[in-house]
């Protein structure tokens, strides 16, 4: 079988993305290979998903149809020195942050380039990935790189110059969400649930309210709306988180990622 996806780092959003790719049979694991410097990691890989794996990032490149590069974007430059000469095939497919398709393009030549930015949900199936490409990506690339991320999630097409800021809500927000669930448990931890039950609580409301939200298509405010009751608990509730900043915590965390993203591509 020859190999179809090969992966420079083997790392979290390698892994998240690899995992669900083999469980949705996209991809049998004999035609994933992974360019991973670390020996543990590597074997670490291949146990656990029986994909190739190689110390030998120019390997990894040389044999895959399609390359995603998913090292941190601090390594970048080494990560291209190591691929002198391109991929073999074109398609490459980079998810790192901030980093610009022009820039991906100086170690990819002539390539089609596809700049990806997905979240960690995808292990699950449940993945958010916006795409954008370059001019030389043809109609079946891109959408063999859509397939790609569909089996991970959703996929939404956007101008570059939106990247950084869906790095911001959908790269980075896992992270948030989750502080969100934890501090929600906590809570109920404060007022004397069993931590196993507040965390139950805490992640099912946070699940229902995002179904309930994506399924009747109502704006977050009517949601809340028909939570708090006149002079009830839940407006007494959101009169702290008011109070607190709890919103304004989030657009500027957000708004923090975006520039840390638009920093990260600064080279
Ligand atoms: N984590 C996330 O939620 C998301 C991450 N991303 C992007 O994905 C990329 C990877 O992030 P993440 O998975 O979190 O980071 P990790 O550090 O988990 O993964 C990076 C991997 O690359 C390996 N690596 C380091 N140097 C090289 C090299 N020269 N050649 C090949 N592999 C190398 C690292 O090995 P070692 O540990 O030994 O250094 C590590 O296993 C980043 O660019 C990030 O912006 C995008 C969306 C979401
Ligand atoms: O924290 C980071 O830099 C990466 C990019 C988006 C999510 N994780």
């Amino acid at each position: 079988m020859s190999i179809q996806l090969g992966i420079i780092g083997g790392g979290v959003m390698a892994e998240a993305i690899l995992a669900r790719l083999i469980a949705e049979k996209t991809y049998a694991p004999e035609e994933i290979i992974v360019g991973e410097p670390h020996g543990a990691r590597r074997d670490y890989l291949q146990k656990t998903y029986q994909v190739k794996v190689s110390p030998d990032n120019q390997e990894a490149a040389n044999v895959s149809e399609v390359l995603l590069l998913a090292v941190k974007p601090q390594v970048l430059d080494r990560v291209l020195a190591s691929l002198a000469g391109g991929a073999n095939r074109p398609l490459v497919i980079s998810i790192l942050a901030g980093v610009s398709l022009q820039r991906i393009q100086k170690g990819f030549p002539d390539h089609a380039i596809i700049r990806a930015m997905p979240n960690t949900p995808a292990t699950v199936g449940a993945g958010m990935t916006a795409i954008a490409a370059n001019k030389m990506v043809e109609p079946d690339q891109l959408a063999k790189a859509k397939a790609i991320f569909s089996a991970v999630g959703n996929v939404v097409e956007v101008p570059e110059n939106l990247m950084d800021a869906v790095t911001g809500v959908s790269g980075s927000g896992p992270a948030y969400v989750a502080l969100m669930i934890e501090a929600l448990a906590d809570g109920g931890v404060l007022a004397g649930l069993p931590r196993a039950i507040a965390q139950k609580l805490a992640l099912q409301t946070v699940l229902g309210t995002a179904q309930l939200i994506k399924d009747t298509e109502e704006h977050p405010a009517q949601i809340k709306d028909k939570v708090t009751s006149p002079g009830g608990t839940t407006i007494a509730g959101v009169a702290v988180l008011e109070k607190m900043g709890f919103r304004s915590a989030i657009i500027e965390a957000v708004r923090a990622a975006y520039r840390r993203s638009q920093e990260l591509g600064k080279k």
